[in-house]
């Protein structure tokens, strides 16, 4: 899909990240001197965080092309996400240069944090495919997105948006800051309440976050949470015990503190005091890690946020094939990523494994024995492995695997594999025996006549002498001569 990404700064910049990590081609425009700098930095940390948050192997990154105006941007896209700064008058221009350039039905997303779809079609040519679809920072690895205009626009957004790993939320009535913002102000609004009246610092308003209800809604919100807080008699017990606090001199939150220099001064000196010792870059480094962890766990309970990223990991094992022509077939790539290295500053075993392994889920793929395949009960269970690592692989090095067919029966597949560097050399060889298993019964099963066919069609292609390694065990060592 062909997408523009309009501003380039915080929002701008996850957004670019999302969709290439996630195999799109981007073009993008931001007059700041310094966007493919900035941009470039964010990028290299969601990279990062992406090779730690996926098992699955991720598809190959889209290109970023930088254009020279909107209209070049946009020329062509289907897809076209607004993060320039939050005023009405400068989104209204920018929309209608994007408008004027743009294919017609192209969607017009706006990561406005406050505005109102109605408002950011003000004058607009095509106003209903103009919608809000505001994310939350990191938008590479914070799913939720509210999508917020309805319609035909909106349904098409989500389905792109739910491609792309995230979990849309459609708000069916605008309003002021959608709904997410309007929670955070609120606790935003208290929260410089508490400093300015010399209440609590920033550290000790963050670590009663951090420490406590923040951990909380990671994974269960406010509903549910306070449902469990009920006790047995749950939401209504609630409601009768802490409803009447909302009216005793708990809260502030109808009255906005002025933000005067002073207030500023404070929270800027305690903020420095707090963080100061990480660059913005280390903290997003750390924020990630963290959040990675998070979702990694919801993932495991399959809950919560971990739910969309388990979907986004079955698409990515579902992933279509497309082989190189030619045998030994070629249906899988990899790039080493930074977090692949070991002590000695190489590619580390369990990675080749991994490799290996992706490969051989592209040939059961390429075969026939895909997802649909598995929805009927059967899947491949590899049952014997051996590999063997003829070269180091570094940083940052594109590998290419080649798979061959060496043998198959009514249960069992025998596959080969090598790894080849850019130069084409071996980098390592693995040789894999694979089961037809029955899932439901948990054990071997004959293949149906369709997959033997195909797996057929592939063998008559293996017209090659088989590798000399192939069958073969690890060596086996002479005891030495104990020395007297
Ligand atoms: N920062 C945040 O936490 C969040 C911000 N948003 C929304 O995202 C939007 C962008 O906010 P940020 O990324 O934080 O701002 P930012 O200031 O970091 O980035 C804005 C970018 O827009 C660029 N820009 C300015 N004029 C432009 C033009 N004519 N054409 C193209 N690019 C232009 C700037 O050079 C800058 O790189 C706002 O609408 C904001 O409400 C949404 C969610 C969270
Ligand atoms: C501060 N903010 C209003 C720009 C925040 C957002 O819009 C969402 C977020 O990421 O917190």
């Amino acid at each position: 899909m062909k997408i523009a990404a309009i501003g380039g700064g915080v929002i701008g910049g996850g957004w670019i990240a999302r969709f290439i990590l996630n195999g799109h081609d981007v073009q993008v425009f931001d007059p700041h001197p310094e966007a493919a700098r900035i941009v470039g930095e964010v990028l290299a940390n969601a990279g990062r965080a992406y090779e730690a948050l996926f098992q699955a192997p991720l598809p190959r990154p889209g290109r970023l092309v930088w254009a020279g105006s909107i209209a070049e941007a946009v020329r062509g896209a289907e897809h076209i996400q607004e993060s320039v700064p939050e005023r009405l008058e400068l989104k209204h221009r920018i929309i209608a240069e994007i408008e004027a350039a743009a294919p017609a039905d192209a969607i017009i997303g706006s990561s406005t944090s406050g505005f109102k779809p109605s408002e950011l079609r003000q004058g607009a040519v095509h106003p209903d495919r103009i919608l809000v679809v505001h994310p939350f920072n990191p938008v590479y690895l914070l799913p939720v997105i509210e999508v917020v205009g309805g319609g035909a626009a909106a349904r098409r957004a989500c389905d792109f948006l739910t491609a792309i790993g995230m979990k849309p939320v459609t708000i069916a009535r605008e309003i002021d800051a959608h709904i997410g913002d309007r929670l955070l102000e609120a606790v935003w609004r208290e929260a410089l309440w508490l400093v300015r009246d010399g209440i609590a610092t920033t550290q000790e308003i963050d670590d009663i976050i951090r420490f406590g209800f923040g951990l909380r809604w990671a994974q269960m919100g406010l509903f549910e949470t306070y449902r469990i807080a009920g006790g047995e008699a749950g939401m209504r017990h609630f409601l009768s015990q802490f409803g009447p606090a909302l009216k005793w001199p708990w809260t502030k939150l109808m009255d906005v503190p002025d933000l005067d220099e002073a207030l500023i001064d404070t929270i800027a000196a305690q903020s420095d005091a707090q963080s100061g010792a990480h660059t913005i870059r280390e903290l997003e480094r750390i924020r990630d890690d963290n959040l990675i962890g998070i979702l990694h766990a919801l993932k495991a309970n399959d809950w919560g946020a971990g739910r969309t990223l388990r979907a986004a990991e079955n698409r990515l094992y579902a992933r279509r094939i497309e082989p190189a022509p030619g045998y030994p077939l070629r249906l899988h790539r990899a790039r080493v990523g930074g977090s692949w290295l070991d002590y000695n500053g190489h590619m580390t075993e369990f990675r080749y494994l991994q490799v290996f392994g992706d490969a051989t889920d592209a040939f059961l793929i390429h075969a026939g024995l895909d997802e649909a395949h598995r929805a009927t009960g059967f899947s491949a269970y590899t049952v014997e492995t051996h590999i063997r690592h003829l070269a180091e692989i570094g940083a940052g090095e594109d590998l290419l695997v080649e798979t061959r067919l060496l043998g198959h029966d009514a249960k069992r597949i025998r596959l080969h594999h090598a790894i080849l560097r850019k130069d084409g050399s071996p980098a390592a060889t693995a040789e894999h025996m694979l089961l037809h298993v029955s899932t439901d019964q948990g054990r071997a099963a004959p293949m149906p006549d369709a997959l033997l066919q195909a797996l057929d069609r592939i063998a008559a292609q293996d017209d090659a002498p088989h590798p000399d390694h192939a069958g073969g065990g690890i060596r086996v060592l002479r005891p030495r001569e104990a020395v007297t």
